[in-house]
């Protein structure tokens, strides 16, 4: 089953840049997909469309569908769009967390978008929303840290808070916008782990950014790369080579390269070719 569907996606920012140019994928049920692309692409844009947290250009044919139901349909969002944003978990690369409430209680609010607004305004949380915050903590490897500040927590600690919110929170697909690009590779292995747990133990749909193409291999079956904020590349991350890489990065791509990734591999099954095709459509 089909959890996000994007057809038709074009954005213009005002000021006249073109992020995304007649973007459509789609990402089935249970996925975890990885987007890549070189600075500029398109990759945040994109998550921002689907999260509903930015309207397309005004046209008929763009949608932007998460379950069952339109976030946003001819350039505006719909009625709905609040309400998708209860089932869709958002990390971002930083500023995931409020920094001067404990992490417990950053997790627990999760369940706000699901209980009564004077609770929460009052942080009157139910033992057993606790008890699910603190098991969801522990999951991710970090229940000890729970009645800390926030803010003392490192990098990748509040990364890992912020997968625990979007499992409190229900979340049916977590959006990560790079969320290890700023760690340094032990903790982001270990954010890349706790997704791929959620994904996998859960079914949790993850659509994650990443700067580094290695984490996309070793942690996503599938990757979009885009280009330029067209769709340049679809299919299973094990095809992705170092001649499309390189001319996908550009100059950057040899600090991005992985070592394993095969110099000239069989050509990847789907891709290579600004019109693509989508797995689920
Ligand atoms: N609010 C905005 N106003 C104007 N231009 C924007 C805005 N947001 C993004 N852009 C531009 O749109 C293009 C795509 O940006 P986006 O952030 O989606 O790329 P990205 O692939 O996520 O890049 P990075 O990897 O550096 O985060 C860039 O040229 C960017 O400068």
């Amino acid at each position: 089953m089909t959890t996000v569907v994007v057809e038709g996606l074009s954005k213009t920012f005002r000021g006249g840049k073109r992020a995304l140019k007649n973007v459509s994928v789609s990402v089935d049920r249970g996925e975890m997909v990885a987007l890549i692309g070189a600075s500029g692409s398109g990759k945040s844009t994109l998550i921002r469309h689907v999260a509903g947290l930015v309207q397309a250009d005004r046209n008929d044919g763009c949608k932007v569908m998460v379950g069952d139901r339109f976030v946003q349909t001819g350039g505006r969002l719909t009625a709905d769009a609040r309400d998708i944003r209860r089932d869709i978990g958002v990390i971002f690369q930083q500023f995931n967390l409020v920094n001067r409430l404990s992490v417990l209680t950053n997790v627990l609010t999760g369940v706000l978008g699901r209980i009564p607004a004077i609770r929460g305004t009052l942080g009157l949380f139910s033992r057993d929303e606790k008890i699910v915050a603190m098991q969801a903590l522990a999951r991710v490897g970090i229940a000890e840290t729970a009645r800390q500040r926030a803010s003392t927590l490192s990098g990748g600690q509040q990364q890992r808070a912020a997968i625990a919110r979007a499992m409190v929170q229900g979340a049916q697909i977590v959006l990560a916008d790079e969320p290890i690009a700023s760690l340094d590779p032990a903790s982001a292995k270990r954010v890349m782990e706790a997704l791929s747990e959620i994904n996998r133990n859960d079914g949790i749909t993850v659509i994650v950014s990443l700067h580094q193409v290695e984490y996309a291999r070793r942690y996503c079956p599938r990757t979009i790369a885009l280009r330029d904020g067209e769709v340049a590349f679809d299919g299973p991350s094990e095809a992705l080579t170092h001649d499309f890489l390189r001319e996908l990065y550009g100059d950057a791509s040899e600090e991005l390269v992985l070592p394993d990734v095969p110099e000239r591999a069989p050509r990847p099954q789907i891709a290579l070719q600004p019109a693509v095709a989508f797995a689920g459509a």
